[in-house]
């Protein structure tokens, strides 16, 4: 397992990141999948990996597994150079789905765990104790055709972690899996973190990732947009005013920058001004619209990637979130 805190154990490296990859780049004949993808996910933590369809999600995690050698750029898993040569200590749910319809639940997690380097009895008397505790007690001898989509996936995601891996790489967990069994998932991959894992999950879903991780690696276009946390990502948007007035605000604030919206309420959405709150509140006071309510609204995450993957120009968005709010 990963040194990750506490007394530090002699003789035993320090690792500061699970994966560190930089400028990571793959072309399939003339289509570029991914042309400069960099990510550190430190030790112990739990990394969204968000992009919108054909952003390079997938080719990404499969350079960094070694199931496909990237053209350029390289990447450290678990401080080696030889992610093949590690298997053992890694996890990973591939975005195909795929188990062998024949064999029981047991015997697919004990295969799964021994391809990693698990002996197969130690293998099966962990897939019975991960089948009971995962709400499949009664599934254990059944074999997978009898199994609906999403349990199938369950199976095979309780199997890509059998071995107790320091590194487990998600591809699209969530899909195909109802709200209670995504929710009993957000609550595996935390216990995972607990148990001292680092876990990388890859996600088109905000709320998953607003709610798990510790951090994100955001691209779009093969490349990397973004890397922080989900706050920092947050703060790259502007917060919005949300205003309702007895009067129509159209022409009183035709003058303050950004652009404005009138929900089915009759509130007013538009960003706060750089001018701030303040000043923004006697602008309205001072063209006597009548103002019933004034909140403020932080942007979500769904906002600010709609934001970041939406914008072909932009090139640093990290630099916007240290900086604070625009
Ligand atoms: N083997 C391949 N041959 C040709 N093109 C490929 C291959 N694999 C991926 N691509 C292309 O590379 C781009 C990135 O694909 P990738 O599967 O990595 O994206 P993704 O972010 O995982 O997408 P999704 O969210 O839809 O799964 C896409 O345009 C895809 O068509």
């Amino acid at each position: 397992m990963p040194y990750v805190g506490g007394d530090r154990p002699t003789g035993e490296a320090v690792l500061t990141y699970a994966i560190e990859a930089h400028g990571l780049a793959k072309t399939f004949g003339d289509k570029m999948a991914v042309s400069g993808v960099d990510l550190k996910v430190p030790a112990g933590s739990i990394y969204g990996f968000l992009g919108q369809n054909g952003a390079g999600k997938t080719t990404t995690l499969r350079m960094l597994l070694g199931i496909l050698t990237p053209d350029a750029g390289y990447a450290t898993i678990l401080g080696d150079d030889y992610p093949l040569t590690i298997a053992d200590r890694i996890g990973y749910l591939p975005e195909e789905r795929g188990l062998y319809p024949a064999m029981t639940a047991r015997e697919t997690i004990a295969f799964m765990g021994a391809l990693r380097g698990l002996p197969l009895k130690e293998g099966r008397a962990r897939a019975e104790e991960l089948l009971s505790r995962h709400g499949l007690e009664s599934e254990i001898n059944a074999k997978i055709r009898t199994f609906s989509k999403g349990m199938a996936q369950k199976v095979q995601l309780l199997g890509s972690f059998v071995h107790e891996p320091d590194l487990i790489i998600l591809d699209e967990p969530f899909s195909g899996l109802d709200p209670v069994n995504q929710g009993a998932l957000e609550a595996i991959i935390t216990k995972e973190r607990d148990r001292g894992a680092t876990i990388l999950f890859s996600t088109h879903i905000m709320s998953h990732a607003e709610r798990l991780c510790d951090g994100l690696v955001i691209i779009a276009g093969g490349r990397t947009r973004f890397t922080g946390s989900v706050a920092d990502a947050r703060s790259v948007l502007p917060a919005q005013v949300v205003v309702k007035t007895r009067l129509p605000l159209d022409n009183a604030i035709g003058d303050l920058p950004g652009t404005f919206a009138r929900d089915a309420a009759g509130r007013y959405r538009f960003p706060l001004p750089p001018e701030g709150l303040d000043a923004t509140l006697k602008r309205l006071a001072a063209a006597n619209v009548e103002i019933i309510e004034l909140t403020t609204e932080r942007p979500t995450l769904h906002d600010a990637f709609v934001a970041m993957v939406g914008d072909p120009e932009a090139k640093d968005f990290n630099a916007r979130a240290d900086g604070g709010a625009r």
